[in-house]
């Protein structure tokens, strides 16, 4: 695991100038919205879970000094970068008032783990990228049909254990991912058998069954269902775990590859992940090879590219919403009429349009989550800012196409999700230099 640069962490922001095409290898980090619900499911166990893999990215950081708090120990196992060993501290812990999970979505997770070690959950509403408004009232469904009371405030929500049962049995209304994993987590901590129908199949979702089955647990999915029984006993040992390459870094740096008309390679990752994301940039007009471990760009055919259709969806092979925003940068570059929708987060568009227009794209809003673009455009570089992850990334690609210098501002919004996207895009030859303060 590539860690992030002394030098870049605390940067604020970063200068992009347009140059060559990228080129070249890089490995992308391990994925911040696996890791956390593999940490998630790991204190739920409550037995030694040692996993690799760990990014650096700041919420996973974040997770794990919250683990601690919520009675788990942490253990980083020496000359090991990116390994962690979690497991419960074994003496009862006093409910903790965790303010740092205000700042993460992923800190709805921490509810499993905080009934297991403690019997009550108090959370504050979590934070995480301003995209829309975030609901959570699936997951309250969840825990009441484990039993469990829920008691919501202004401030926060608190869930109370209730007696542990056999079988729990629920189906969610749409594909939630959170929902869907917290009702796995929340089956471990209980030692229930869960049946989810209608579920979230997302990799996030299934690594976490895949993970699971390692510690004796039976887990099925289909698109109708998941189910999860308890192993026939129980055994202490640690089990080890890695937590996958992260497909939305990849299909970042392929879009940031492709947008410049570059040829390069992306490690380290499960292929099959990003087949949604391969599918669209092959329909674009850029070839692409998928490996079980890695993914290859090469040069942008010159005709023969058709119009983007980029619609998120939670959709079981449906294309991940948080690689909307780069495929929108990288239709700035591209001839056509391409169409982009993300209703799953509402605000995403009303994060990322106005930078981009700033830049001088013009892009047409047909609805709060529906949009065009005809391309390709010529972007002119001027100061802009990662208002979320993905806004972040997005204006790191368009900047590599921008006439002169773009400032990206806002880089603690970036490193939330990745360690070091600036760092990677270097790596592959982009001109990219720290502001210094
Ligand atoms: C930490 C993490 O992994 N974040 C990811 C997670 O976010 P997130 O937790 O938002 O994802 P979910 O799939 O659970 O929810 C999608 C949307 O459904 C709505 N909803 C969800 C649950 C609920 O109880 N009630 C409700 O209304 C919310 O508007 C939410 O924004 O999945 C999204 C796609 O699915 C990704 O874009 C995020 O990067
Ligand atoms: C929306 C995202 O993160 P979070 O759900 O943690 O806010 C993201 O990873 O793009």
């Amino acid at each position: 695991m590539e860690l992030a640069p002394a030098r870049m962490t605390g940067v604020d922001a970063v200068t992009v100038r347009p140059g060559r095409p990228l080129a070249g290898t890089v490995r992308a980090d391990g994925s911040k919205n696996a890791a956390l619900p593999l940490l998630a499911a790991a204190a739920s166990l409550r037995r030694g879970v040692h996993l690799s893999g760990v990014p650096a990215s700041a919420d996973v950081q974040r997770m794990l000094g919250l683990l601690e708090q919520c009675g788990y120990r942490v253990a980083h196992p020496v000359a090991e970068p990116g390994a962690v060993i979690v497991m419960p501290k074994g003496s009862p812990i006093e409910v903790p008032e965790l303010a740092d999970a205000a700042r993460i979505r992923a800190s709805y997770y921490l509810v499993a783990p905080l009934l297991a070690a403690c019997g009550q959950a108090v959370l504050p509403w979590p934070g995480g990228c301003r995209i829309g408004d975030r609901g959570m009232d699936l997951h309250f469904k969840v825990y009441e049909a484990f039993g469990d009371t829920v008691l919501l405030d202004d401030t926060g929500y608190r869930v109370l254990a209730g007696q542990a049962r056999d079988r729990v049995v629920l189906t969610l209304p749409f594909r939630s991912r959170g929902a869907s994993i917290v009702a796995v987590c929340r089956a471990v901590a209980s030692g229930s058998r869960l049946e989810l129908g209608n579920p979230n199949l997302s990799p996030e979702t299934t690594g976490v069954l895949a993970a699971l089955r390692t510690a004796g647990w039976q887990a099925h999915a289909s698109e109708d269902q998941i189910t999860l029984d308890p192993p026939p006993c129980v055994t202490a040992s640690t089990v080890a775990w890695t937590v996958p390459g992260d497909k939305i870094e990849a299909g970042t740096l392929a879009c940031a590859i492709a947008a410049t008309g570059g040829e390069g390679r992306i490690e380290g990752i499960n292929g099959p992940d990003l087949k949604a994301l391969a599918g669209l940039l092959d329909w674009v007009g850029v070839p692409i090879t998928l490996a079980p471990d890695a993914i290859t760009v090469h040069q942008a055919r010159t005709v023969g590219g058709r119009p983007l259709r980029a619609i998120a969806s939670l959709a079981p092979d449906g294309l991940d919403a948080d690689f909307e925003p780069p495929l929108m940068a990288l239709a700035l570059t591209l001839p056509g009429i391409h169409l982009f929708c993300d209703d799953i987060n509402p605000g995403r568009h009303g994060n990322l349009i106005p930078q981009l227009t700033r830049l001088g794209g013009v892009i047409e809003e047909l609805s709060p989550t529906h949009c065009r673009l005809v391309g390709p455009q010529r972007l002119s570089g001027t100061g802009v800012q990662a208002t979320d992850i993905r806004t972040g990334s997005a204006l790191l690609i368009a900047a590599l196409n921008a006439r002169g210098a773009t400032t990206v501002s806002g880089l603690d919004q970036l490193r939330r999700g990745h360690a070091d996207l600036p760092g990677k895009l270097r790596t592959l030859g982009a001109d990219i230099t720290e502001v210094l303060q």
